[in-house]
Formats: structure tokens, C-alpha cells, sequence
């Protein structure tokens, strides 16, 4: 794999990143993170974060160990998060003189040919003009319908749809485990790491379950669907450990780490 095959990525950032087991921002990950992003697109490369974190964050600057159920109280959260994330993200960045803009987005956009035609105007627009989309699913507004589909549900998914609609070359998901394992490690001590995937099999997916974290929604399930639309695009995604935002650059470079979803060629 050449540098040149991650001219155009997308990067998805899991809660699990950005909150710690306790509840507490982990405010030098976004620090580092900021800084390997702004660094990519300073090099020329074009750079797309998906981020999660709205709800997490909100739990702290409310003082809640865990999400409430009723889906009103959710958007709230989501609402008070969503602004503070992206302070937090505007600081971050400007530290490397590097520029941001805030997207959000629901399922809708994708579904209505006018919406999507929008979103990938002002996504090429902002990176012709050396600005890092900043995305999220629009939470305060996006809960689904008894006969409709608002919400993605989790941002994995997400992430690869835009990919897509931009024609990244590839997706970056960065999480709390260093790969894909066989089973999820937190629950068995025997899982070995996956270092290469070239289809989502019966067996892959059987390896995969949900999250076991404090805060993460969708868990390695929602990442094999995500791998799976990047594969059926003939594109490709890595999983990597989020706490050293810095392997970016060793996965842009073509080092094999984490574990990569790729076709064989
Ligand atoms: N086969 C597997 N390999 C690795 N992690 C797994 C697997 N199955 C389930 N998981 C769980 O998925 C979690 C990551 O998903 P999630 O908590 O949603 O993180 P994020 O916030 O990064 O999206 C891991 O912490 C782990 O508990
Ligand atoms: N849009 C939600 C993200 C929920 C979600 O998918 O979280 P994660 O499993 O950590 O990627 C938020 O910002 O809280």
C-alpha cells in the first residue's frame, strides 16, 4: 500500500476515545488527534473526521455514570455535548492553525437525492478550502419514526456512508481495542487479534458483538457493517487503537497495524 492510497480518508472517532472508563474527557487524545489530522491536511491530503462523543461528554458536564433511557432526555444530552465537543475540537485545531466546520447529519440526507446533493457540495467545498469537516449524526433531531428512518443509530455506519459519498480512498475507525480479535477481548482472555480481513464471513461476524465499554454504542458489529460497505466499494477500512492518535500517520504510510479490511488484489 502507497501514501498516495490514503490521499482522501476519512477518520471516525468512537466515544470510547474520547472518554475515558470514568467518565472523564481524555482531553490530551483530542489534543493528539487534532494534531495528526491538521498535520495529514497540511501535507496535502484531504481529511474527513467523523466523531462521536456528544452524549458521552454531556454525561460529565451533567455528572451522570450512565445514558438515560427516555430518547427526550438523550437529545438534550446530545443538544448540551454536541457544543461543547466541538469547543473543545475548535481549540484543539487551532493550536495547529487548522481550520474546522461543523457537519451534522441524519439519515434523511442520504435518502433525499436534493439533501445529499448539498452535503457533498458543501463537504468538497470545505476541502478545496483546506477546512476539516467535523461530522456527527444531528442527535437532537435525529430519532426514528414508527414509518421513519431518521437515525443512523451509530456513527460507524455513518462514517463509511460518507466515505462513500466522497470516494475516500479509505476509512480510519479508531476504538478502544488495537483490532479486531476473534471474540471480544474483554470478556475472553484467549482472543487473538485479526490482522487481515478481506470479506465479513458468517465466522467474522459471529466474532463480533457489542460494546462492553462504559459508553460506546454499536461495538464491533456496527464496525464489520462499516467494513462491509467500504468493501463493497472496493475501498478499504482499518481498525486501530484510538489512544495513540498518531498511528494515523503509520496507516497512511502503509504499515500494517490494527487490522485491515481489504479485498484481495
Ligand atoms: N471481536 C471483537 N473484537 C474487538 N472488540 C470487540 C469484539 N466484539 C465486541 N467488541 C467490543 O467492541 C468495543 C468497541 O466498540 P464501542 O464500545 O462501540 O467503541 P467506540 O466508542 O470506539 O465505537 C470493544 O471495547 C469491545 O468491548
Ligand atoms: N452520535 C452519538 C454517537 C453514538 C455512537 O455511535 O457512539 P460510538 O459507538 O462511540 O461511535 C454521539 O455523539 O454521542
Amino acid at each position: 500500500m502507497s501514501e498516495s492510497s490514503w490521499q482522501r480518508l476519512v477518520v471516525k472517532v468512537g466515544t470510547s476515545t474520547l472518554v475515558d472508563p470514568a467518565g472523564h474527557i481524555k482531553y490530551p487524545v483530542i489534543n493528539r488527534l487534532a494534531q495528526t489530522l491538521s498535520s495529514l491536511q497540511q501535507n496535502g491530503h484531504h481529511v474527513i473526521l467523523v466523531t462521536s462523543g456528544a452524549v458521552g461528554i454531556a454525561l460529565e458536564q451533567m455528572s451522570l455514570s450512565q445514558r438515560p433511557s427516555s430518547i427526550p432526555h438523550q437529545q438534550a444530552l446530545a443538544a448540551l455535548g454536541q457544543g461543547y465537543l466541538m469547543s473543545i475540537y475548535n481549540q484543539s485545531f487551532a493550536f495547529y492553525h487548522q481550520l474546522t466546520g461543523q457537519v451534522l447529519l441524519t439519515y434523511d440526507v442520504f435518502d433525499n437525492p436534493k439533501m445529499r446533493h448539498n452535503m457533498i457540495n458543501a463537504l468538497e467545498t470545505m476541502l478545496a478550502q483546506h477546512i476539516i469537516p467535523v461530522i456527527n449524526e444531528n442527535d437532537v433531531i435525529a430519532v426514528d419514526e414508527m414509518d421513519h428512518r431518521h437515525s443512523f443509530g451509530d456513527n460507524d455506519k455513518l462514517a463509511a456512508m460518507v466515505a462513500q459519498e466522497v470516494n475516500a480512498d479509505g476509512l480510519i475507525v479508531l476504538s478502544d481495542v488495537d483490532a479486531l480479535y476473534t471474540s471480544n477481548p474483554a470478556l475472553n482472555a484467549d482472543a487473538k487479534p485479526i490482522h487481515r480481513v478481506y470479506e465479513i464471513t458468517d465466522a467474522i461476524r459471529c466474532s463480533a458483538t457489542g460494546s462492553t465499554s462504559n459508553f460506546g454504542t454499536g461495538g464491533m458489529a456496527t464496525k464489520l457493517a462499516a467494513a462491509e460497505i467500504m468493501l463493497l466499494n472496493h475501498s478499504k477500512m482499518v481498525l486501530i487503537n484510538g489512544d495513540n492518535p498518531a498511528l494515523i500517520l503509520d496507516v497512511v504510510k502503509g504499515k500494517q497495524i490494527g487490522t485491515l479490511f481489504e479485498e484481495e488484489k
